[in-house]
């Protein structure tokens, strides 16, 4: 014997507008039909009978020229050329002769008031974009139905539809036999699947592990430029001498920094900047030099970060372009603006930053009470992209603390959010980094060098604890460190 299912009724997804539909009965339940019916297929031709039409039906037929009326009572010469019928009359007797009426000219019928007469069931219907959804309780509660409709509406992002979108044209310009391109196709929605939290943390760790590598060889380039501009290269010893004179306490400190720093962002996913230009500017580096070795050593990380990002579905390109451009020019203007004033600096420029600093710990902090309230759109993206990159740039840290914040606390999905705000944060970093480059030099290579080795002596560990320590509490901690060290700083550069 094969076993029965629960449920075993088979879903199809119609295309009314190819075939002919009869109602029977022009009430409340016609109307309700008849509003699932065209809200989700509005082409559906459709013919209703019935002595008495509501009004909101007759509104209905004005707004849907396929929407035909007509008052009279029921006959089975309303089933000629028919594909489906409704039956939603208030007489039982009635609704059943429809079905056996319906049953005898081939045509499929729904019996309203009477399930076990039905062919076919109307389901709930959750609805994004070209995403569809049917639900059905195999009849036992149409209402727990509908919420499990305000469920799924409510959890499914609204980025779905981009992600069909992309997912279409992929699916065109892949090459190969049939089997390949279902295998590439599985391949890349592996993500959509994945118990995101333990496996997401492996790929992370590996991601950690390239950018960490990178971050060597970056600085590896750094110093062999720097060997190499002083051509003829001077004979060894008097280049250790020269090397040496760079390791002392301070650059230990920018070691120091650098690490902290990474162990802070592996953490929490942000605040690399704040807590570097925190540790340098106690270390009495000048504001200047702060930002372009920060966004000069962020760049790798950045760029395997996003590209990660990138490669895992996690980026919604049409916030990304809308996060990119006015980022970017607030990031040059910032640099350049800092530079500026940088080099006509008063004694103010320090409390300034500081003051923009302890703002950040204080981002920090909230962030981690903050309950995400989903309030749909956000307007103004945009501006909030430039005010990110040009604080960035000028303070030396605060995309990631400014842009994902604000984005996911106003209930955006974490996932796209995280993903997006990184992958553009490169672009970000590297257009901060070559305005320095371009107007104030190199001359914080050992700041940079500094950073860059503490960090990767740090990206392997966080990369191994991220996940293991209450992320609340760390929150909370490094926002307040972070407020305390500004306000320190504050005083002592005003008294
Ligand atoms: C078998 C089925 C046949 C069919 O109609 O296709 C059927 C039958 C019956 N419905 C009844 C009552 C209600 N139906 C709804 C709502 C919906 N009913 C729908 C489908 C179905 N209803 C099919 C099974 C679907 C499944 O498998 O789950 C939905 C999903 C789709 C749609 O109709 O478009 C739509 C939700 C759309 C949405 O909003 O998402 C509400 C709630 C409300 O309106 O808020 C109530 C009142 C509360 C309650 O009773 O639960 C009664 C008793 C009448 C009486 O007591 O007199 C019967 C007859 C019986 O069970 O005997
Ligand atoms: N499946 C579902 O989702 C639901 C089903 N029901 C069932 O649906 C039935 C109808 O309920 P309502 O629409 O609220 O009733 P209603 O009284 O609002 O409407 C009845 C309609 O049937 C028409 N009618 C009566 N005799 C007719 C005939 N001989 N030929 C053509 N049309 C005829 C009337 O003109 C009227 O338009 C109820 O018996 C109820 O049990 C109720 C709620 C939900």
């Amino acid at each position: 014997m094969i076993p029965q299912p629960a449920n075993n009724l088979y879903p199809v997804f119609l295309k009314l507008d190819h075939l002919r539909m009869l109602v029977v009965g022009g009430g409340h339940v016609g109307e309700e039909k008849l509003n699932s019916l065209l809200r989700t297929s509005p082409g559906a031709s459709i013919t209703l009978v019935a002595p008495e039409i509501s009004e909101a039906i007759l509104q209905m037929a004005e707004k849907h020229p396929s929407l035909k009326l007509v008052r009279k009572t029921f006959d089975r010469s309303d089933l000629i050329e028919k594909d489906l019928v409704i039956a939603a009359t208030n007489d039982k007797t009635l609704n059943a002769e429809v079905k056996s009426a319906a049953t005898e000219s081939g045509v499929l019928a729904n019996i309203a008031d009477t399930p076990e007469l039905c062919d076919f069931y109307l389901g709930s219907i959750v609805n994004k974009g070209d995403l569809k959804i049917a639900i059905s309780t195999n009849g036992k509660s149409p209402t727990v139905a509908k919420r499990l409709k305000e469920v799924f509406n409510d959890s499914i992002p609204s980025e779905m539809d981009q992600v069909l979108d992309n997912m279409k044209e992929l699916r065109l310009r892949l090459n190969g036999n049939f089997s390949e391109k279902v295998k590439q196709l599985n391949d890349i929605t592996r993500v959509l699947v994945e118990d995101t939290q333990p496996k997401k943390l492996t790929e992370e760790k590996k991601w950690k592990q390239i950018a960490s590598r990178l971050i060597w060889l970056f600085g590896a380039m750094i110093v062999g430029h720097i060997l190499l501009s002083s051509v003829p290269l001077p004979p060894v010893p008097e280049l250790w001498s020269m090397t040496k004179e760079y390791i002392n306490q301070q650059f230990l400190f920018f070691m120091l920094a650098g690490f902290l720093a990474q162990m802070v962002d592996g953490l929490l996913g942000m605040g690399y900047g704040v807590t570097s230009a925190t540790c340098l500017i106690t270390a009495g580096v000048n504001p200047v030099s702060v930002s372009a070795a920060i966004h000069t050593s962020e760049i790798f990380s950045a760029g395997v970060s996003g590209y990660s990002h990138y490669r895992f579905g996690n980026v919604n390109k049409k916030l990304f372009k809308h996060l990119v451009i006015p980022g970017v020019l607030g990031a040059i203007l910032g640099a350049a603006l800092l530079v500026l004033v940088g080099e006509h600096a008063g004694n103010w420029l320090m409390p300034v930053i500081a003051l923009y600093a302890m703002f950040l710990g204080f981002k920090i902090f909230v962030r981690a009470f903050q309950q995400n309230t989903p309030n749909g759109k956000i307007k103004r993206v945009g501006w909030l992209a430039w005010c990110g990159g040009f604080l960035d740039s000028f303070g030396g840290g605060g995309w990631g603390p400014i842009v994902t914040s604000t984005l996911i606390s106003k209930g955006k999905s974490p996932r796209f959010t995280i993903g997006t705000v990184s992958l553009t944060e490169f672009f970000i970093t590297l257009a901060s980094a070559a305005t320095f480059f371009f107007t104030a030099g190199i001359g914080h290579w050992p700041v940079v060098v500094g950073l860059l080795l503490g960090g990767s002596f740090a990206a392997p560990i966080s990369a191994r604890l991220a996940g293991k320590l209450p992320a609340k509490s760390m929150m909370i901690g490094v926002g307040v460190i972070v407020m305390i060290w500004s306000i320190r700083l504050i005083l002592k550069s005003i008294l």
